[in-house]
């Protein structure tokens, strides 16, 4: 397997509304999706498009999402996560377990569509890693 693409920065935030008044107000972003809801993975998102990349504002859906203990630890939100694309999603999962990599879960599908994994922070010196199926009419 080989790294591609950062493809996001995943920030957890308590309220999306709040975050995309700071991305859009202090950091002048004009391209900014609508939010919706992604209840398998129990989080809430919004895009904030960059030049060479995207900020994932995540808010939590419920008790229950990954994200939940997090925004208790940080209750106005942090850095979350990064997301680097790879070409195919199992290939990576077989060969993070390969090389003694904790993989969080099954492949599911992400916000773009394709499917994703985490790699546990312990592995990633204190950095949660998704990896991403690039999309196929991306490049
Ligand atoms: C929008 C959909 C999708 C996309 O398509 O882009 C997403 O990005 S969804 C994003 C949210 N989903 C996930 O994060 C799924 C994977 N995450 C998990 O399985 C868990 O969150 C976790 C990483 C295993 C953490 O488990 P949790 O129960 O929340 O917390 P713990 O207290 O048990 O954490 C253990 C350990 O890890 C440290 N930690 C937790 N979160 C992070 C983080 N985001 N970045 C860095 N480190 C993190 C935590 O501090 C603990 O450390 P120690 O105390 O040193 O053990
Ligand atoms: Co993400």
């Amino acid at each position: 397997m080989m790294i591609g693409r950062l493809n996001h920065v995943g920030v957890a935030t308590p309220s999306i509304e709040e975050s995309v008044k700071t991305y859009r107000d202090l950091l002048g972003a004009t391209k900014i999706h609508d939010a919706f809801d992604l209840p398998p993975q129990g989080v809430r998102v919004c895009f904030v498009d960059l030049p060479n990349s995207q900020i994932e504002l995540i808010e939590p859906l419920g008790e229950a999402s990954p994200i939940h203990k997090f925004l208790e630890k940080n209750p106005s939100g942090g850095q979350h996560h990064v997301c680097f694309e790879v070409a195919d999603i199992h290939v990576a999962a077989a060969d993070m377990k390969e090389k003694g990599a904790t993989v969080l879960g099954e492949p599911r599908i992400g916000a773009h569509g394709t499917p994703v994994i985490f790699v546990h922070p312990k592995n990633m010196g204190g950095v949660l890693v998704e990896l991403m199926e690039t999309p196929k009419a991306a490049h």
